[in-house]
């Protein structure tokens, strides 16, 4: 099956130069949305994509660069739209993206769940699942902030998508090596120390065939200074088209 992605930002969060990192997954003839950070609904608009050519949205974790943008496209998708989405989203993750993030400014009268918004659809984490025709996706736990749930994702166990995640040498080994990984997008923190991010210092040290499968995301605005310092990695292109 033909996946391509689309980054539709792909800037740390404190980045002013890029949107935040967020893409769209297209398989078929279905678009799914990988995070909706505050500056997605800008993105897309500047990118002519209405909501309604979205299929589905998936979310990585709780951070404002990932989920800020949601209640936006939540009264949209109600106002605008009168369509409902499905909202992809590992199973621990849904009520506190609504009691903790979201609900202070959707919680009004007749609409007081995500499901009110959003068709949710749980994800069992490590459990792969079909959720469009053709389009497989597994949530793998990965560690970002310490005690804080984060989930990477494994889609038709070909490509890796990193949530925000810290240096996981062993994990990136295992999904090349045994689990046969094509393709890999990374988050990476230019500076040191990368604390809750991996740093490019980090990545740097992965083998070389470890490496040339790896385009780094989520980076900030001095990128440009770094360009050929990479190793045998590369930088994605906000905007871009790949097929992976
Ligand atoms: N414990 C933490 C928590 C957050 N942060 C910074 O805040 C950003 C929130 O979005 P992010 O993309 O996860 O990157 C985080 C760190 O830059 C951090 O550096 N350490
Ligand atoms: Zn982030
Ligand atoms: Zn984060």
């Amino acid at each position: 099956m033909q996946m391509d992605i689309q980054m539709i930002g792909t800037g740390s969060a404190f980045a002013k130069a890029y949107y935040n990192n967020n893409a769209l997954l297209h398989c078929d003839s279905q678009t799914l949305l990988i995070d909706c950070g505050l500056t997605a609904p800008t993105a897309l608009h500047q990118m002519g994509i209405p909501l309604n050519r979205i299929h589905g949205i998936l979310i990585s974790h709780i951070h404002a660069d990932h989920i800020g943008g949601l209640e936006e496209l939540a009264f949209q998708y109600l106002y605008k739209y009168k369509i409902k989405v499905p909202l992809f989203i590992a199973e621990d993750l849904a009520e506190p993206l609504w009691n903790n993030s979201l609900r202070g400014g959707l919680e009004q009268e007749d609409f007081r769940q995500l499901s009110d918004y959003f068709e949710v659809r749980p994800l069992a984490p490590g459990v792969p699942q079909e959720i469009f025709p053709g389009l497989k996706i597994e949530l793998m736990q990965t560690d970002h902030v310490p005690n804080k749930k984060s989930y990477s994702m494994l889609f038709n166990d070909s490509f890796f998508y990193s949530a925000d995640i810290v240096f996981s040498p062993k994990l990136l080994e295992h999904l090349v090596r045994e689990r046969g990984v094509r393709t890999l997008f990374h988050d990476c923190q230019l500076h040191e120390p990368g604390l809750v991010h991996a740093s490019l210092s980090e990545l740097l040290t992965l083998p070389d065939d470890i490496q040339s499968r790896i385009r780094l995301m989520h980076y900030g605005d001095d990128r440009s200074e770094f360009e050929g310092r990479t190793g045998r990695m590369s930088f994605v292109e906000q905007h871009r088209i790949y097929s992976v």
